[in-house]
């Protein structure tokens, strides 16, 4: 399998701190890889290196083999790489299909005035469509976005990232305020994604973490702790270290570290 991603000595300083420290690490194609840490890690600093909404102090990405590290956000996009937002990027007056709609026309470059209605442009309301079924809102695709649960909110901003046809998903703390049952559906849901479809997720909740991931990726001040399996990371003794002084001060970490 090639490789989606090679980041090299990859490094963000604020002042003397830095956020992300000499990270070197391979993203296999088609890899469902997470990125998890405690708190100030380095794993938001990290996901916005790679979206390229953040630049690097030093060091260097490439993707699929192309030097990525100078390019912009709108650059990174237009080479397939998507993102959904921690905080949600929908927007609530509109109906289901008319947000996929306008993100797709973003893609499609299509010249067009979104008010006049998704049905006046076939092309972006069919990948639309077929977005909406597969992360299954098929049929909720004309209610509005407001209307939504918090659950099926999440399940939009994934289908808002589908459309983009990414070939690395980045996904940005997806189960972030769901219930146990809508995290549960969402894994699933990520799981139907096609295998070539390379997604790194940061995920704080390692139940999710280790229901889907098949590389992990720990960061701790910064630094890379540990990479590889779940099984060889939850083997390695400081990883193990880390956590048990992690659980000590974090009670939800506590209940799936045992
Ligand atoms: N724009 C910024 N300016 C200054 N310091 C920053 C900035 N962004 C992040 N940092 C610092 O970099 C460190 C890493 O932060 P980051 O948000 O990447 O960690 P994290 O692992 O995502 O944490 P959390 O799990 O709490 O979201 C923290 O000490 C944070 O305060």
């Amino acid at each position: 399998m090639s490789d989606a991603l090679q980041i090299e000595g990859l490094t963000r300083a604020y002042g003397a701190l830095r956020a992300v420290d000499e990270v070197t690490l391979t993203v296999r194609a088609g890899a469902r890889h997470a990125l998890i840490g405690p708190n100030g890690a380095g794993k938001s600093t990290m996901f916005k290196l790679l979206s390229g909404e953040v630049r690097p102090t030093a060091g260097r990405i490439r993707y699929f083999g192309t030097d990525i590290t100078r390019l912009s956000q709108p650059r990174r996009a237009r080479m397939r790489i998507s993102q959904t937002y921690q905080h949600s990027s929908v927007f609530m007056p509109l109906t289901v299909l008319e947000n996929v709609a306008l993100a797709a026309q973003r893609v499609q470059n299509i010249g067009t005035v979104w008010w006049r209605g998704a049905d006046r442009y076939p092309d972006r309301t069919a990948a639309a469509l077929e977005s909406l079924a597969a992360v299954g809102l098929g049929d909720r695709a004309g209610a509005l976005a407001s209307s939504l649960s918090h659950g099926e909110r999440r399940q939009l901003e994934l289908a808002l990232a589908l459309v983009c046809r990414p070939r690395l998903l980045l996904l940005d703390e997806p189960t972030a305020g769901m219930s146990a049952t809508e995290s549960a559906a969402f894994v699933d849901l990520v799981r139907t994604l096609p295998d070539d479809l390379t997604v790194i997720v940061v995920e704080h909740d390692l139940d999710v973490v280790f229901s889907l991931a098949t590389d992990i990726s720990v960061l701790h001040h910064g630094q890379l702790l540990a990479t590889g399996t779940p099984e060889q990371v939850s083997a390695d003794p400081g990883v193990q270290e880390a956590y048990l002084s992690w659980t000590v001060a974090d009670d939800d970490d506590l209940e799936v570290s045992s």
